[in-house]
């Protein structure tokens, strides 16, 4: 261990540091990999504060791991990797105001069990129950509902350890800011501990599963595809000019699995992974695929095959997500779907005139599903977190284009389709969700989407964590970390002055900055990444005066360490309203 570490360690109070320097992470996708010099797991609020303490004083960035579902580099790290998959506890259940206390790390199926045996379920799920709460909040994760908005439009409180190790709750009415800005967090303002929701009594669905042509789904869309139901979603098959329609709603029927098929499970599941793998090398065979595969599993004529089931909530809206992949999925007002969907078919059969897309789309053959899904959140009375990709005054309307990694292979379509359908989305003023794998947008454009809503948070992040411990690559790219508020001010229109001070670590001290990324060498990577950080804090001295320069301390002032300028300023902020206030000489 770095003798900085043992050192510092051996000053705190005598708690587990329960911490690994062999882990190697992953994405679920492993689409990007990382070795983080410790990952840490902790069980206990003081031992993640303590943990907290620790990284702040040997100078780490922090990064918290849910179940790595997200398949971008947004969790990966060389700095500390925190996972709480030991701090998973329910803490309080309460069948009659239906409110309910868990611990950050729990997963969303593991969380179902203990609901179901009080009776309660969550009211509405994504496409599996995998992830953590934590990390569900995080990126806004959504179903496929316009009776429901985001995953997190159900909780009602959480409670954080900021960067200053101090733990803070908040709520609608408990320090709103920060509660609007942790519902959206990514990751940037701390480690969530706590979080406390409304579940629902808990209900069965009975759902139905049938093929439509891509005209009937438009010539449906506006008048009650959407809304005729609680839960609908669709996969368009672009080629076919067709979709799969699955709808569900609450009902007291018998419970009834889905009928079996022989195709169905196994022997589809492998035959579709070899096809795709097949197509890496012969692209042109995916639109027959298409047809076979979705053919064979749900009929080849719309309406031929309806498959049906009532099962309980929790298990009927989730899917099957089979192969790694890449998804990247945006956001936009629901009516306008009919044009993103002409426009992107157009695109893919050659159609350049109505596509209106200036990128080529001659020998590209892609991977379907389009997944179609919608959220209304709209007419949620709870806050809205500063970084909701919905829409405020509307349904909302989700596209988005999966392309599978066949044995963890990237498809040869991948650079050419999404350059098309993100100039596309930009060009439909979508918005990215925050999980997935979109690349095209900078931290300006971003910025330009969210506006005040984005300073807020912004502003709020910076307030919580002045030294972006909790701060990476991915953050850098994203958000305009450097060239906003004040900073922007004094940097000048340009944002010059202000990037200067970032390139000599002046600004966020504890950013991760990306130094590498290479082909991952771990055996059964397939395509992944490796992601590799800065380790800035190899070069410990330098960054305790840099943090004692930027602060603006005198360099013998008692609070110019690093950590003691933390600590002492960060009472303060965790007692009154986050603003950061220094020690007078
Ligand atoms: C197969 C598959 C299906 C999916 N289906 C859907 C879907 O239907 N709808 C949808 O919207 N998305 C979907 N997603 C995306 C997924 O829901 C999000 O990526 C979600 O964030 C993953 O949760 P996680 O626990 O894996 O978090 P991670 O991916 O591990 O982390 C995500 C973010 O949460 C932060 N985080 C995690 N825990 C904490 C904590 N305790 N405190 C503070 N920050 C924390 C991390 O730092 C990171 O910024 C899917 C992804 C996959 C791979
Ligand atoms: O990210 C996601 O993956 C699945 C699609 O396979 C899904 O529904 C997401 O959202």
């Amino acid at each position: 261990m770095d003798p900085c570490i043992a050192r510092e360690l051996s000053k705190l109070d005598p708690l587990p540091f329960r911490a690994s320097s062999d882990h190697l992470h992953h994405t679920w996708a492993k689409t990007f990999f990382s070795r983080p010099e410790l990952y840490i797991r902790p069980q206990t609020i003081p031992e993640i504060q303590q943990l907290v303490t620790l990284a702040r004083r040997c100078r780490r960035r922090l990064v918290t791991v849910g179940s790595g579902h997200s398949p971008s580099d947004l969790t990966c790290t060389s700095s500390w990797l925190v996972n709480l998959d030991d701090f998973n506890r329910i803490l309080q259940i309460d069948p009659t105001t239906q409110l309910v206390t868990v611990e950050a790390g729990i997963r969303l199926g593991e969380l179902g069990d203990r609901l179901e045996e009080n009776g309660l379920t969550l009211e509405n799920l994504g496409s599996i129950d995998s992830q953590s709460i934590a990390g569900v909040i995080a990126t806004g994760t959504h179903g496929s509902s316009l009776r429901h908005g985001l995953l997190s439009e159900c909780i009602e409180g959480l409670s954080l350890v900021l960067a200053n190790g101090q733990l803070v709750r908040c709520s609608a009415t408990n320090n709103p800011s920060l509660f609007r800005a942790a519902l959206v967090s990514l990751g940037a303002l701390g480690i969530i501990v706590e979080v406390t929701f409304k579940a629902r009594r808990a209900f069965n669905i009975a759902w139905r599963q049938e093929r439509y042509s891509l005209a009937q789904v438009m010539k449906e869309w506006s008048v009650d595809l959407w809304t005729s139901h609680e839960f609908v979603r669709v996969w368009w098959l672009p080629y076919e000019k067709g979709a799969i329609v699955w709808h569900a709603d609450q009902t007291d029927l018998p419970l009834r699995a889905p009928p079996k098929n022989f195709y169905g499970e196994w022997l589809g599941y492998h035959v579709y992974h070899n096809l795709l793998a097949l197509s890496s090398y012969i692209p042109r065979i995916l639109p027959w695929v298409e047809w076979f595969v979705f053919g064979m599993q749900y009929g080849f004529r719309p309406g031929s095959t309806v498959i049906e089931a009532v099962e309980p909530a929790r298990a009927g809206l989730l899917m099957n997500c089979l192969y790694s992949q890449f998804v990247n999925e945006w956001a936009l007002p629901l009516e306008k779907g009919p044009e993103a969907i002409t426009r992107l078919s157009a695109w893919l059969h050659g159609d350049t005139e109505t596509a209106r897309i200036p990128l080529s789309s001659k020998d590209l053959y892609v991977h379907c599903p389009v997944e179609v899904r919608v959220s209304d959140s709209s007419k949620n009375p709870n806050p809205r977190p500063f970084l909701d990709p919905t829409c405020r005054d509307g349904p909302t309307l989700y596209l988005n284009a999966t392309l599978y990694r066949p044995y963890l292979r990237d498809p040869p379509c991948r650079r050419r389709y999404y350059e098309a359908f993100e100039w596309l989305m930009r060009d439909m003023g979508a918005k990215p969700h925050w999980a997935k794998n979109f690349t095209a947008l900078g931290s300006t454009e971003l910025h330009g989407l969210y506006r005040e809503d984005m300073d807020e948070w912004m502003k709020v992040r910076e307030d919580v964590d002045p030294e972006g411990m909790f701060l990476g690559e991915w953050h850098r790219r994203n958000l305009p970390l450097f060239t906003w508020g004040e900073k922007k001010q004094s940097a000048g229109a340009a944002g010059t002055a202000a990037r200067s001070e970032e390139e000599h670590g002046l600004l966020l001290p504890l950013l991760e900055r990306e130094s590498e990324l290479r082909q991952a060498d771990t055996r059964g990577a397939g395509d992944g990444v490796e992601w590799i950080g800065d380790r800035r804090w190899k070069n410990h001295e330098v960054s305790e005066l840099l943090v004692a320069e930027q602060y603006e301390l005198p360099p013998d002032h008692p609070a110019s360490t690093s950590s003691t300028a933390s600590e002492e300023s960060f009472d303060l902020l965790a007692k009154g309203e986050a603003s950061i206030v220094f020690p007078q000489t």
